[in-house]
């Protein structure tokens, strides 16, 4: 039967539309609704109030994390320390008491898989490709990556998929970043991205779904995939999706919440069944070349403020638009850059390796290995890697690459957002630069005042041991 060409957006859409409205919204299908601490409790309060229950508690899971402590979180009696900050104590408790009350599988803060939820998701296999997935977090875009539609939500519409498991909305239209040609060596998934942002700008997909597509991604980890599809957001858009594919379906076989058995076989057969049709169209396309892309780092307060790390601080004359001018030039004297400073001159005191955009094996294998039988320098003051979750803390612990952090004179951290947010004790001085492998670098981010340059994990390490942003290239050839 011959039908139209689709995308693997229209193909996942139209499977999970239940009803569309004359005014073109769709009643959509929900198959996982991750759920932290910060988003969710007035959602369950008014469920409370409303005398309901969580439609399918099987296909929701609770993790904190953007709250809690990355510091030690049993006393030496092991017994679980409080959380001294009021509000994000009031937060964790809510959502204990929640999960339970409402029948939700919930990973608390010492259970050895606690973690990101964008780095649980995927590595429990509670994130599928071709399902829909929701969080009351903007991140949520991360799960793109082994091929899910997913996309952050609000507070209220928490409320109506723990109601229903459904949701009401508009389709998105549909945007083709293709990016030709491979990486060139020392260059990442995060450089990639953070170009792909600095191209098409934070408004560049709003409005739309991005498809990444092209050899890069056919032969980039799940854990690259994942960090590219966490700052689709970042670039205005919806969602981030990747077809899934042979590499995905190696990553998720046999995790604790993937289909087991001829389950498993049928998932697996439509999997391979949603990769966008020869023909099918896209409302927009980018074309990028991969072999342009050098080691990306950011000046400015906005994920598109990014340059090759060999490049100077632009001139805010050298933009265009009136507008972003005067951004910039607010920009660069919060970051107290000048125009034209070389970026491989400016010094950091602060080193941050972590949050859901890099954070799992493969981004601390990559930091590890710049920093292997090196030093941080004197004026890095304070530096910290922070594992995604308990079992990429583990898995790192296996391997030595803690040992090479703490001989490198870095932290050692239990999981959790950390300094990717001001949220929890992890915080930027202020006036003082991180170099940071998290996602966003807007004004107040990492703490107040405190100024922060956005890189890949090589680049963070490479930028401790100079105490200076730096080509990784010069440390690793
Ligand atoms: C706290 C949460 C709602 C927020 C988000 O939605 O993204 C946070 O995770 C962030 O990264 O800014
Ligand atoms: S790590 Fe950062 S970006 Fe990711 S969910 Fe936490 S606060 Fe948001």
């Amino acid at each position: 039967m011959a039908s139209r060409p689709r995308t693997l957006y229209e193909k996942i859409w139209d499977a999970h539309v239940v009803e569309t409205r004359e005014d073109g919204t769709s009643l959509v299908y929900i198959d996982r609704h991750l759920v932290h601490e910060v988003t969710s409790p007035q959602a369950f309060e008014a469920l409370r109030i409303a005398g309901r229950t969580v439609r399918r508690p099987d296909l929701t899971l609770a993790v904190p994390d953007h709250n809690l402590p990355t510091t030690a979180r049993r006393d030496a009696s092991g017994n679980r320390l409080p959380i001294a900050d009021p509000e994000s104590a009031a937060q964790l408790a809510a959502l204990e008491r929640n999960a339970p009350e409402f029948g939700i599988a919930y990973i608390g803060p010492t259970d050895a898989a606690q973690g990101i939820v964008h780095v649980v998701g995927p590595e429990q296999g509670f994130s599928l490709p071709g399902a829909t997935i929701v969080c009351g977090d903007s991140h949520t875009a991360s799960h793109g990556g082994i091929g899910a539609l997913a996309f952050g939500i609000g507070t209220s519409e928490v409320e109506h998929v723990l109601a229903t498991q459904t949701l009401l909305l508009q389709p998105s239209k549909t945007m083709e970043v293709r990016v030709e040609g491979e990486l060139p060596a020392g260059v990442t998934a995060k450089d990639l991205i953070l170009h792909i942002i600095g191209r098409i700008g934070t408004a560049g997909g709003t409005g739309h779904v991005m498809e990444y597509r092209g050899p890069v991604f056919d032969a980039m980890s799940v854990e690259g995939r994942l960090t590219v599809c966490n700052m689709s957001i970042e670039a205005g858009a919806r969602a981030g999706l990747i077809a899934p594919d042979e590499t995905v379906f190696a990553y998720l076989e046999g995790r604790p919440f993937a289909p087991r058995g001829d389950a498993w076989d049928r998932a697996v057969a439509w999997w391979r069944s949603l990769g966008t049709d020869p023909g099918a169209r896209f409302d927009k396309s980018v074309v990028i070349d991969a072999r342009e892309i050098e080691p990306t780092v950011t000046w400015g307060t906005s994920p598109e403020d990014v340059a090759p790390i060999g490049a100077s601080v632009p001139h805010p004359d050298s933009f265009a638009d009136p507008g972003k001018r005067d951004a910039v030039r607010r920009s660069l004297a919060y970051m107290g850059l000048e125009p034209g400073q070389k970026l491989a001159e400016v010094p950091i005191e602060n080193v941050f390796i972590g949050s859901c955009t890099n954070s799992r094996i493969e981004d601390l294998r990559a930091a590890a290995q710049v920093l292997r039988g090196r030093r941080k320098a004197e004026g890095v003051k304070w530096a910290i890697v922070v594992p995604g979750s308990g079992l990429v803390k583990a898995q790192a612990e296996a391997e030595g690459l803690d040992q090479v952090f703490i001989e490198a004179g870095l932290e050692w951290r239990e999981p959790g957002c950390s300094a990717c947010l001001a949220m929890n004790p992890d915080k930027v001085p202020p006036g003082e630069r991180c170099a940071s492998t998290s996602n966003r670098n807007f004004v107040g981010r990492q703490g107040p005042g405190a100024r922060t340059h956005l890189l890949s994990p090589a680049m963070a390490a490479a930028a401790a041991v100079t105490g200076k942003l730096t080509d990784v290239r010069e440390l690793v050839g």
